[in-house]
């Protein structure tokens, strides 16, 4: 199945240069939708992991059903703000602005073997802001997994000594 055909490519937004990739188009198309959790679940099982955690907002739509066929826990990492429960946070910057994310700090055991799922891998801020956050609790991050890498933001690089897959590359 070809899922980059899927996800559609918009100049221009949310600021000019930026080439959005778009997965609203593979996301509704339950064949591929079905599909690529399907191949990020292989991955997370050859890791072993215990719980899944995914960034606001796109990491949900990615990480919630990853987890859930795997019959593991899900955890949030949220813009800051928004948790209720006392967090851990942290700052961080991304292809267009910066921001704060936060974790609660009772989401991840000591020794829990973490696997951090996204849709989108670009500059790397936000999953190696999540792998801080998740290693601040006492977390083990056995992998990370994205539908898309943009590999010439050189993302994977931020994230080396870490073990990287994804789907799809531009
Ligand atoms: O590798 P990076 O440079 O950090 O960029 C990747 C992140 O950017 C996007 O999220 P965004 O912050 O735009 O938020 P959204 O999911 O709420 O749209 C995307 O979903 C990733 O989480
Ligand atoms: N080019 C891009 N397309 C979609 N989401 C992104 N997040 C960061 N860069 C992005």
């Amino acid at each position: 199945m070809n899922l980059k055909e899927k996800i559609r490519v918009i100049p221009d937004f949310p600021e000019k240069g930026i080439r959005f990739k778009d997965i609203t188009t593979l996301l509704q198309d339950a064949g591929s939708f079905h599909h690529a959790i399907d191949e990020l679940a292989d991955y997370v099982r050859g890791r072993q992991a215990d719980v899944i955690v995914g960034p606001e907002a796109r990491g949900f739509v990615i990480a919630a059903p990853l987890a859930y066929a795997l019959g593991k826990g899900f955890v949030p990492v949220r813009k800051k703000g928004k948790l209720p429960a006392e967090t851990v946070s942290m700052g961080y910057e991304l292809e267009y602005g910066k921001d704060i994310l936060e974790m609660h700090k009772d989401a991840i055991r000591p020794g829990q073997r973490v696997v951090i799922a996204d849709d989108l891998l670009a500059t790397g801020g936000t999953t190696l802001t999540a792998i801080k956050l998740v290693e601040k609790l006492g977390g083990i991050v056995v992998g990370v997994a994205f539908l898309i890498e943009l590999t010439y933001l050189n993302g994977r690089e931020k994230l080396s000594g870490y073990d990287v897959l994804s789907l799809v590359q531009y």
